[in-house]
């Protein structure tokens, strides 16, 4: 089966994980797309997830990987594209769950809270996991804000 394409992006705080990340995507036959930032210089992470949200929005990458220090800032900037559905994934469980239950298209990763192993794990569940449809496709539905 083909892997699909997957945009990466961290501000300085995920950057070293955001590394690792791109090698281990690699390894495992996926085309990856990194977005930034480029080192650990200081950096505002709405920078790298507005990009990054866009691309997904748009459909150039169905998914998305971002990290920062507690994830949060990257998944709220995320989260304000129509069509990106980012769930902050901690443990591995969290990121199975955002997928087949949330349909979530981008995985937000704690860099700081987080091991690097842990942070492979934590997308490798992400990843291997499907959207289960069903009653959550109705919930999911619901998600956007009718104007
Ligand atoms: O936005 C964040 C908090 O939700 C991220 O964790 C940032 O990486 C963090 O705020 C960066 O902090 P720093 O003190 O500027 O390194």
């Amino acid at each position: 089966m083909n892997k699909p394409k997957i945009a990466i992006a961290s501000d300085h705080a995920g950057y070293a994980t955001k590394e690792e990340l791109k090698k281990f995507l690699t390894d495992l036959g996926y085309d990856v797309w990194d977005f930034g930032t480029h080192s650990e210089e200081s950096v505002d992470y709405p920078d790298y997830a507005h990009p990054l949200a866009e691309a997904v929005e748009k459909g150039e990458y169905p998914l998305g990987v971002i990290l920062c220090g507690s994830g949060n800032g990257v998944s709220i900037t995320a989260n304000k594209h129509q069509g990106v559905r980012s769930a902050l994934c901690w443990i591995p469980e969290i990121a199975s769950l955002a997928r087949q239950h949330n349909n979530a298209n981008v995985c937000a990763i704690p860099a700081r809270f987080v091991s690097v192993p842990e942070a492979k794990s934590i997308l490798k569940a992400f990843l291997d996991a499907e959207f289960e449809g069903g009653r959550h496709e109705r919930r999911v539905e619901k998600i956007p804000v009718k104007k």
